[in-house]
């Protein structure tokens, strides 16, 4: 976190300096109460007029200083904070599909909101405010000294207790932190995963299930919070237990000097003044330890993030796809008990277009996957044009590949922000990628046509409209290479047809579409049909070929067929 404190290191010294001007005005204060009863106890009226004006300038000061060291304190936390978002925010997009699916993305939401607020309060604020109760402690264990150097030693003697405290329970205050910051985070995922599955909950009748999970899981985080704060509280009561006991101890030795007379009265409220600004900022700072200690989990959360180095999207960059795509013997599985692609070897020639089908399971979307490097742990090769994907850079294969799934995610936005995802294209190209998608109708009969709001995830629209969205946003970025996985599932038969058979007919695309709908009509249309069983291609030729082979395609295609 220290780097956030050096990135904007000018504005952190003008806090520190406005920090220390603020407590040492505040200290300064001491100094004028003792002016004011000095005068009071000489009965003498011109001093104490004089004593009430410096007091009202000063007063004017301290507001002054404070509401400086708070606007400053406000700027530095909002630049930090910003910054520290914005990094965490950009590690964790530029992480691959594969690990940032490792975590649930609620976590993300979690460290981004919740972490961020923690680190916020207790370090970043905490830091100044240290050096605020530092700045009045030196300043007033100078002024204690000059004024009564016996008074001082006392005082220290006591103070000591207070310091330790956070030494002795640093850990275990962390260890609670920790555990609460954890349970915050699973509490998020929770009624982050509640809320995406509302219609689920509702329709399968298992709100009782859905509220019982939420309350444990609610429990839970607000027992855990309630166990650090008891302990905190422990802590800080003790902290206040030993605070107090150098107050008495410090009163009653100035006492002791004022009844021998070598104190003033004003001396004796001057000096329990300062004696305040030693042992607040002692008890503060032991507290602001503790903080400091107990941030150390959340702390190493979000370095873990901000430190991901396998993300870093390097390779060939530039690419032009002129000849072929291979697959070298591909053997791949998720976990190590099942192989899910087994010795997988296959040709795609540029411009031909490529039906994928096989039975549930059988690996299709893996293999795709695969290429797209979703997944780079696989054994055997594939290669672009001779060279290994997992050499080429990941944003330079996405501009060679796009891709369209079954399940389309879209953003609470228009249409034609969907399509386009804020990329610049010109009419035509935006009316070509709807045309081929079989878009036109759904705008034409929409009042605000390509700029009407698709609600979140699409909630306005109907699976088919998604999916068709889909196809148009794939379609505009022009790649030489298309990936449908099952694209088409959502559209009825005639509507599916017509789409692949526009996609079919981009000249020069070549094109992988995973397919349940085997329809004869279609399926002569494509050069090769890849047929997959059991992570192995069984099969590959054109669809006569196949039935007239009787084999394990034709047997599929007379159970699916349309
Ligand atoms: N992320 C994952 N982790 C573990 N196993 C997975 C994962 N994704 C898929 N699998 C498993 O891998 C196997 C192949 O899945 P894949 O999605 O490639 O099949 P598919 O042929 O596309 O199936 P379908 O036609 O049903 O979509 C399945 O048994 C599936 O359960």
């Amino acid at each position: 976190m220290k780097k956030y404190i050096l990135r904007f290191k000018g504005l952190f010294f003008i806090n520190i300096i406005s920090v220390i001007l603020a407590s040492l005005v505040s200290v300064s204060m001491a100094f004028v109460l003792q002016l004011i009863i000095d005068a009071g106890t000489a009965m003498d009226m011109k001093k104490l007029k004089i004593a009430a004006i410096i007091g009202f300038v000063f007063i004017l000061i301290e507001m002054l200083t404070d509401f400086t060291k708070r606007a400053l304190q406000a700027k530095f936390i909002k630049k930090a904070l910003t910054s520290l978002k914005n990094d965490i925010f950009h590690k964790i997009l530029n992480r691959n599909i594969k690990s940032f699916n490792q975590e649930n993305s609620a976590n993300y939401i979690s460290v981004l909101n919740n972490d961020i607020k923690i680190l916020e309060d207790d370090y970043f604020i905490n830091i100044l405010q240290s050096i605020y109760h530092i700045a009045a402690f030196i300043a007033s264990t100078i002024a204690l000294i000059l004024i009564n150097p016996i008074l001082t030693v006392a005082v220290f003697i006591v103070g000591v207790l207070p310091i330790l405290t956070p030494i002795v329970f640093g850990k275990k205050v962390s260890r609670k932190k920790t555990i609460y910051s954890d349970n915050l985070s699973k509490f998020t995922t929770k009624i982050k995963d509640m809320f995406s599955g509302f219609e689920v909950i509702k329709s399968f009748n298992i709100e009782k299930r859905a509220i019982n999970d939420y309350e444990k899981s609610n429990m839970k985080t607000e027992h855990s919070k309630y166990k650090f704060n008891l302990l905190s509280s422990f802590v800080y009561s003790l902290s206040v237990y030993f605070g107090g006991l150098m107050f008495i101890v410090a009163l009653s030795i100035s006492m002791y000097f004022v009844i021998k007379g070598t104190m003033s009265m004003g001396l004796m409220i001057a000096s329990i003044q300062l004696m305040n600004h030693i042992v607040n900022p002692l008890l503060i700072l032991s507290n602001s330890l503790t903080k400091l200690k107990s941030i150390k989990g959340i702390e190493k959360k979000i370095t873990n993030i901000l430190n991901d180095k396998s993300e870093a999207d390097t390779g060939i960059d530039t690419f032009e796809f002129k000849n072929d795509i291979r697959f070298d013997n591909i053997e791949f599985s998720y976990d190590e008990d099942r192989k899910i692609l087994n010795g997988v070897s296959l040709t795609i020639e540029k411009g031909q277009k490529y039906a994928i089908v096989g039975n549930s399971g059988s690996g299709k979307s893996t293999l795709l996957k695969l290429l797209l490097r979703y997944y780079e742990d696989y054994n055997g090769h594939i290669s672009i044009d001779g060279i290994d994907n997992r050499k080429i850079k990941v944003s330079s294969l996405y501009n060679l590949v796009s891709t369209i799934h079954q399940d389309v995610f879209m953003f609470d936005d228009t249409i034609k922000n969907n399509i386009t995802l804020y990329g610049n294209y010109s009419e035509d190209e935006i009316n070509n990628a709807i045309i081929h998608a079989g878009l036109e109708s759904l705008i034409n009969s929409l009042k605000e046509g390509v700029n009407n709001f698709v609600g979140e995830n699409g909630c306005n629209l109907s699976g088919g409209e998604k999916q068709r969205i889909a196809i148009a946003r794939a379609l505009i970025k022009q790649t030489p290479i298309l990936v449908l996985d099952e694209a088409t599932s959502s559209l009825d038969n005639e509507t599916a047809y017509n789409i692949e058979n526009s996609i079919l007919s981009i000249e020069g695309l070549t094109s992988l579409v995973i397919t349940h709908k085997l329809n004869e009509e279609i399926l002569n249309k494509y050069d090769g049909i890849i047929v997959l069983k059991d992570g192995k291609v069984v099969e590959v030729g054109e669809f006569d070929n196949l039935l007239d082979k009787k084999s394990y395609f034709y047997s599929l295609y007379n159970l699916c067929g349309i």
